[in-house]
């Protein structure tokens, strides 16, 4: 009987590879302590506030966590559904369509989901993915632009998790895909098939999460790469470039983010005229509170309120076939060199170790 090598078989397992697609993350439930506890951790996070830490610790305790987790809650109790915070399940489903997805393409990865902030936090997740015998893990921030609000921050998350462990795995890290050509199609074929049932806008409203604006002169390439992202969009939609805009929502505090801001650019459209405008938020893969209610429901009041009378709300890519086969692309151009494919001659040695492993365990006394 041949004997298997190291390291693949380090340990006496079989080396795995395993995808982590890491989104956000969102409160365990719509409630006020539940949304303090969250926006807590997440308001925390140096690369979200720049502020200096005892300042912005009276600020943070003194005045938004007692004034903004009510409000937030409200908000999130208003899209949340009878399985949870739309964020998460999407998330959840989509991590587990892309492991059919790259098994289809032949891929043996096992695909696990993890929350920056919240549950599944990302050190339970590789705590886990050690546990299974991962000895490859390739990081997938659920970001399109880079930020390092966001993506960087995984990236903190992930770094301080592996501080504490001795043997660690190979690891990958997807800096950003906002000019994927997979995303780009994914994105043009969800606005489509909008305006093959609904028609067509008088603008398009690309609406992306915003910044504070020091962190874009501070060198973050968010912004860039927002606007990348709206110019191979527009493109691949033939779209003029008064057929749509670009704006920034979300702003939180009183400090000056990316201009022009969503929800004044609908209210100055429809006060020049416009009467229908679509809004699609390519910056987010997956539907939440920030698109869900923010645009879908406030929003759209702006716009008639200010006189507009249609008003369409262009869903996320969220679970669609063309973005999930995207997203396997994304994740296989990562793979590259990694032994994720199956073939006979290591299916014939997996099956080869276990009968050693067994007879091992066996001749030791222990379980089989
Ligand atoms: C200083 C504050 C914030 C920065 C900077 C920021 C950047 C940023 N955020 C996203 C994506 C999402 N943000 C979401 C919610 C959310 N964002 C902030 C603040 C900042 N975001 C807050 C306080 C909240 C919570 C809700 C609220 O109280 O308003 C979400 C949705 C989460 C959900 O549970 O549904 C997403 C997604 C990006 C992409 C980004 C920088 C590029
Ligand atoms: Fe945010
Ligand atoms: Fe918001």
């Amino acid at each position: 009987m041949r004997f298997l090598k190291e390291p693949e078989y380090s340990h006496g397992k079989i080396a795995k590879t395993a995808v982590v697609l890491i989104n956000l993350g969102t409160p365990d439930a719509p409630t006020t302590s539940a949304v303090r506890r969250y926006l807590k951790q997440f308001l925390w996070d140096r690369r979200v506030v720049e502020v200096p830490r005892p300042i912005w610790w009276l600020i943070l305790h003194g005045v938004i966590l007692p004034f903004r987790s009510g409000q937030s809650a409200k908000k999130y109790a208003s899209v949340w559904t009878k399985d949870g915070s739309p964020l998460k399940i999407h998330t959840q489903k989509q991590a587990s369509l892309l492991k059919g997805y790259l098994g289809e393409r032949g891929h043996e990865v096992q695909v696990a989901y993890a929350m920056r902030y919240g549950s599944p936090s990302i050190p339970d997740v590789l705590q886990k993915l050690k546990q299974d015998g991962c000895e490859r893990i390739l990081i997938l921030p659920a970001y399109p632009q880079y930020s390092a609000t966001t993506t960087a921050s995984n990236f903190d998350a992930i770094a301080q998790h592996y501080q504490q462990v001795r043997n660690m795995p190979e690891l990958r890290f997807v800096k950003n895909y906002h000019d994927n050509d997979g995303y780009i199609q994914a994105l043009k074929l969800s606005i489509m098939n909008h305006w093959q049932t609904h028609g067509r806008p008088e603008k398009l409203v690309m609406s992306f999460h915003g910044l504070p604006k020091a962190f874009l002169l501070r060198g973050d390439a968010y912004h860039c790469e927002c606007y990348k992202t709206a110019r191979l969009l527009a493109d691949r939609l033939g779209l003029g470039k008064d057929d749509y805009v670009v704006s920034f929502q979300s702003r939180l505090g009183r400090a000056e983010w990316l201009q022009p801001y969503t929800a004044p650019t609908v209210i100055k459209l429809a006060k020049e005229g416009v009467k229908r405008l679509d809004v699609v938020c390519p910056g987010f893969i997956a539907d939440c509170l920030e698109t869900l209610e923010e645009i879908s429901m406030e929003v759209r009041a702006d716009f008639l309120k200010a006189g507009g009378k249609e008003f369409n709300y262009i869903p996320c890519l969220n679970e669609s076939p063309a973005w999930m086969r995207a997203l396997a692309e994304i994740a296989e151009q990562h793979l590259i060199g990694w032994p994720t494919m199956i073939t006979a001659s290591v299916r014939e040695e997996q099956k080869q170790h276990a009968l050693i492993s067994r007879a091992e365990a066996k001749r030791l006394g222990g379980e089989a």
